[in-house]
């Protein structure tokens, strides 16, 4: 099978912005990756985007756009739009004429239980003003098959850890840890499928508490957290919740976990509390695992964040196991989502399964999205 070059877009449940990146990959295996940009949304956009989880809400069937959710999803698109034409513009040539975008768009609303999931983005909009074939709705055929219609990255991930350096490969089973808005593992056997699931809160709690008490968007490597100190009955509050207990695969809305329990702490010690919420969720997956993994890589932009990195080290040193950011194991951990999704466009091309019983429940192994093909080549 020959390689293609392609593009995958990721703007996830944190809602900072875009992430772009550019991989030569055959669907099975990744030749080269290539070059990233993050496309950031302003404070305002961000806002906007928050409230649409609220208007989402009392979406029923998934093709609703109640509100201003069509015109948003519009902007969303151009966004996009625009994002790629930048992208392309600084991209060596070699990079320029992608075969496939692979477009998530932004979740709005995720209820596995009801079987509906919403991306907001217009992939049919995206293919005709790039002239590029762009693929969407990844996660929508999972569901129809009894999947989760998340995580969808263990593909992926999966794919990466056969392509890492020798010393690394020794290391299996590993688990690759995604701390985006909501943080999710895939655990990559010696053989046999990835196992995979969302582990709970990532930075969303974290970002929630810091704009509310202190202005800023995020909490930038733990600085604010390094000044507090972890409230135990805090974290215990959190973690009692019955998520941790359910054996995968499961997956979380956004709106799942709230600053409830937080209420009333100090803004260091919210902080820090939250940071160690983020790593205990993940290191309570071991629970749930066939074996103790010996390496844990960690990608997503938590990654940054000096205090969960700690607490996850502490953890894993405990379970005899080590931890590497991405960028230790070579990989950029600020692109594998948007990498995720251009591999798995390009899995999608040639009707590979993109999830699996083991990473979302789906009844056997599921390919999925939509292809748009841009005016003129339909
Ligand atoms: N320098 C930093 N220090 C600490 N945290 C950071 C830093 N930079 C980014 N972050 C955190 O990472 C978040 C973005 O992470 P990422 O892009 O991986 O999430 P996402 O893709 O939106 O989410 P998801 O994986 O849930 O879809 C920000 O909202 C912020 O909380
Ligand atoms: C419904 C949805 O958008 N879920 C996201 C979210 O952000 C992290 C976690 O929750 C994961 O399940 C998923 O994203 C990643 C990219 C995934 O599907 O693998």
């Amino acid at each position: 099978m020959t390689t293609m070059r392609a593009i995958g877009l990721m703007s996830g449940t944190s809602m900072d912005g875009i992430d772009i990146a550019a991989l030569e990959t055959d669907g099975e295996t990744v030749t080269t990756r290539g070059p990233t940009r993050f496309a950031p949304y302003e404070a305002a956009f961000r806002r906007r985007l928050e409230a649409a989880l609220e208007t989402a809400k009392s979406i029923v069937d998934r093709r609703d756009r109640p509100g201003d959710l069509a015109d948003l999803e519009r902007e969303i698109t151009r966004r996009h739009v625009q994002a790629v034409r930048d992208f392309l513009a600084a991209v060596g040539e070699e990079w320029r004429s992608p075969s496939v975008v692979g477009f998530h768009g932004q979740t709005v609303l995720h209820r596995p239980g009801l079987g509906v999931t919403v991306q907001l983005g217009d992939g049919a909009l995206l293919a005709d003003e790039l002239a590029v074939p762009v693929v969407h709705d990844m996660r929508a055929n999972d569901m129809l098959r009894g999947g989760q219609g998340a995580p969808l990255v263990p593909a992926y991930h999966a794919a990466l850890a056969r392509s890492l350096p020798d010393a690394f490969v020794a290391q299996l089973p590993m688990v690759f840890v995604n701390i985006g808005g909501i943080s999710n593992i895939t655990y990559v056997p010696r053989d046999g499928d990835p196992i995979a699931f969302d582990t709970g809160p990532g930075n969303t709690l974290i970002d929630q508490w810091v704009s509310r008490e202190a202005g800023v968007p995020f909490d930038a490597g733990g600085a604010i957290a390094s000044e507090g100190s972890v409230v135990r009955s805090v974290v215990a509050r959190y973690l009692d919740n019955a998520f941790f207990a359910k054996e995968g695969p499961k997956s979380l809305d956004r709106n799942d976990f709230n600053l409830d329990p937080a209420e009333g702490l100090e803004l260091a010690d919210g902080s820090r509390t939250l940071a160690a919420v983020s790593a205990e969720a993940i290191l309570k997956s071991v629970e749930h695992l066939p074996e103790m993994p010996k390496l844990w890589i960690v990608c997503g932009g938590g990654r940054k964040n000096a205090r969960i990195v700690d607490d996850l080290r502490a953890g894993a040193e405990r379970m005899r196991a080590s931890v590497a950011v991405a960028e230790d194991a070579g990989l950029d951990g600020d692109a594998t989502e948007a990498e995720a999704w251009a591999f798995l466009a390009a899995r999608s091309l040639r009707g590979l399964p993109l999830t699996f019983p083991t990473t979302t429940g789906c009844k056997e192994p599921a390919t999925g999205g939509v292809l748009n093909k841009p005016k003129g080549a339909r």
